[in-house]
């Protein structure tokens, strides 16, 4: 309890009814739920194995463990679930699987996977495919809105085509033995709605639960929330309204106010001081976000000094914002001895990070990078795991349909075709239905020598996988299809090949280490089920802390700090972005400043270019409306006009040819 203020303490200790902490940002939300986990472990309020603390990124998740466990010992610990809605919801569904309909090692369909199936049906039915049918859908399941439901509720043209598309959807993923990303909460919730028993079970499992980040939790996930903690109301939530930035992606931060309602003995703590920022950092943040309307007044105060203005960097083209920006970075190492890790460059979309990227690397800038493409949605990546997921699960259509021509085997498209009308009328998996001599008979002799050669590698490879470990397996496999050369036969450049592979073997690599850490208990499926639900890049954080600059979306830096922040491209059409400004979306946007803004602890620059390249060609751009409702008082303008000067110039090249030397030295 040392190192908490007196409402933090109340949130703490509270026990036996449900809790809501609602507070600003850096007020020490987060560090009331790690601290709540230790005190009710130290206390034996509860035992680890029944405490689950739940929050919505990865990334955010390992952070929050690591914060609570470093306040127990090894034993005390033991059993604690950290996790996300996903994992959590995949735990369940495992145990669960086979009441919910699912044969063991079910395949867990991503965003680009379930894309891939609705363009497949869209051609089928020959209706027309749109890009936003698969937010359309998932909308509809996360809102428990029943294929015959949506039929009724689609309006617009996308609506109606979503409609027809969303039962074959649902039939098919079935079929695949595939869960998708929304199927991790909705069949959860669906269990427990329907079998009193299976939420009994996780009830007495899971006696406590936390939630942070509570204002972006969707309708389902809320659902989920209430069945687990039911009656008992055995809850701490923690939010802030001003940071809710997912409305677009279903959260509604009405949950707020539904807790009240069906949790009539709610505890609501408020906290106001925050221990993150200086306050001009703070009072800034505070200004922008009192232009929304609020669920109550937050009055944040600060006790770490006043600290320097925000400053605000205007520059000509992004290429010059890029420049400046890093020349900043190399000053403040140079200057103040900073650690690049103190350092974050925050930005509205991900296509902003390429320039920055570039520039880093060429001044030996060491960074990491949050979000943007992931490891998972590179086709290599993508081609390797599909093996792994015939292997693990044989009735995985999507899988099989992605490696069966990958390496080329010939097998040509109408023999694909007709294969899937065969397994359509069996009623079987495409795998199963290519070795039954009926498939055999409606195609030529060739083509069935083809696939069978091929069906019989998998049987052999598979039934090896049994009792080897997944590393040699995937060896074996990258071995068996001669990977490399193919990647060497069918990319651009050797280099390309190259790079690629070296993900390839990054993958063995890490299969390798999941399988050691797990003391080699993890199958392959268990392997394929966390692989699908990490990302890499979060991986990278799995890893020893690097000295590196921080480069991410807004979205994505929720809930973190750093010393120095660069938010870069405030400006109009980027953040607010041009999508959104309407009323509604203005004030999404704003919150999203918000955010940005209160992850800086002492040093905030804010820049924009006056002009950027949309769709080819420079054009003329506004700065940010959002820059004039920052309190003037606070902010230090560069002189709008000099681009960087020779001394800056040569203050630059100083701390770059340091840098170097620096490196050298290492
Ligand atoms: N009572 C305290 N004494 C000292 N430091 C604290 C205290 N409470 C929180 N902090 C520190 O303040 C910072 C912000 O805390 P935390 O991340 O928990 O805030 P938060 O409310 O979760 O912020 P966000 O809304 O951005 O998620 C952290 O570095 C945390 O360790
Ligand atoms: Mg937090």
């Amino acid at each position: 309890m040392n190192g908490l203020n007196p409402q933090q303490q109340a949130a703490v200790t509270h026990l036996g009814s449900p809790l809501l902490v609602l507070a600003g940002a850096g007020s020490g939300k987060t560090r009331v739920i790690t601290q709540k986990i230790a005190w009710m472990i130290r206390k034996g309020v509860h035992s680890a194995d029944q405490i689950a603390a739940i929050t919505f990124t990865n990334k955010a998740a390992r952070e929050m463990r690591e914060r609570a466990t470093q306040l127990l010992t090894k034993e005390e610990a033991k059993g604690l679930t950290v996790s996300t809605f996903h994992t959590l919801g995949l735990n369940i569904i495992k145990r669960e699987a086979k009441r919910l309909g699912y044969k063991k090692n079910f395949s867990i369909l991503d965003a680009q996977d379930s894309e891939a199936i609705l363009k497949e049906l869209a051609h089928k039915e020959d209706v027309e495919e749109a890009d936003n049918l698969r937010w359309i859908i998932s909308r509809w399941k996360n809102d428990f809105i029943s294929v015959e439901q949506a039929a009724l509720l689609a309006n617009t043209t996308d609506e109606k085509l979503a409609a027809i598309l969303y039962e074959k959807y649902q039939r098919q993923i079935k079929a695949y033995n595939a869960v998708d990303f929304d199927d991790l909460i909705v069949l959860p919730v669906q269990l427990f709605e329907q079998h009193p028993d299976a939420l009994q079970y996780w009830q007495n499992k899971l006696r406590y639960l936390l939630v942070d980040e509570y204002q972006d939790t969707n309708a389902c996930q809320y659902r989920l929330i209430r069945l687990l903690a039911g009656i008992r109301g055995a809850l701490t939530a923690v939010g802030d309204d001003d940071q809710s930035i997912y409305a677009w992606r279903g959260a509604r931060p009405e949950n707020i106010a539904q807790l009240q309602q069906d949790y009539p003995m709610l505890k609501v703590v408020k906290l106001e001081q925050n221990y993150r920022s200086t306050s001009r950092i703070l009072q800034s943040a505070n200004k922008l976000i009192g232009n929304n309307p609020h669920l109550f007044e937050k009055n944040l105060w600060s006790t770490l000094g006043e600290g320097d203005p925000i400053r605000i960097m205007p520059c000509r083209t992004p290429e010059h914002e890029v420049e400046k920006v890093v020349s900043e970075i190399l000053k403040a190492r140079f200057r103040d001895r900073a650690d690049f890790k103190d350092f974050a460059i925050l930005y509205r979309g991900n296509h902003q990070s390429r320039l920055f990227e570039k520039a880093l690397r060429e001044n030996n800038i060491a960074y990491k990078i949050s979000g943007g493409t992931s490891f998972f949605s590179r086709a290599e990546v993508k081609d390797i795991l599909a093996y792994l997921r015939v292997i693990a699960n044989p009735d995985d259509d999507a899988a099989f349909l992605r490696i069966i021509n990958t390496p080329k085997r010939e097998i040509g498209t109408s023999t694909l075709e007709k294969l899937g009308e065969y397994a359509h009328e069996r009623k079987t998996s495409l795998l199963t239905a290519a070795q039954e001599l009926g498939f055999a008979q409606r195609v030529s002799a060739k083509a069935t020598q083809r696939i069978e050669t091929f069906c019989f590698w998998l049987h052999e490879i598979t039934r090896a996988a049994e009792n080897a470990d997944p590393a040699s397996i995937v060896k074996q496999v990258i071995n068996d299809i001669s990977y490399e050369d193919w990647l060497k036969n069918t990319c651009n450049t050797p280099k390309q090949a190259e790079s690629r592979m070296k993900n390839v073997w990054e993958i063995v690599e890490w299969i390798r280490k999941l399988h050691d850490d797990g003391a080699g208990k993890e199958t392959l499926g268990d392997i394929i089920a966390h692989m699908s639900l990490v990302d890499m890049l979060e991986r990278n954080s799995e890893e020893k802390e690097q000295d590196a600059v921080a480069l991410m979306t807004l979205h994505a830096a929720k809930g973190l700090e750093f010393p120095s922040v660069f938010l870069v491209g405030v400006e109009e059409e980027l953040l607010p972005h041009a999508n959104s400004v309407d009323e509604h979306s203005i004030q999404e946007e704003r919150r999203l400043a918000y955010v940005g803004i209160t992850r800086a602890q002492k040093n905030l620059t804010i820049s924009y270019a006056k002009t950027r390249s949309r769709y080819g060609e420079a054009s003329t751009v506004e700065p940010s409306r959002f820059l004039e409702e920052l309190p003037p008082e606070h902010l230090e303008w560069e002189n709008k006009k000099t681009a960087i000067t020779p001394e800056e110039r040569q203050e630059t090249a100083r701390a770059y040819i340091s840098n170097l030397q620096a490196l050298l030295e290492d």
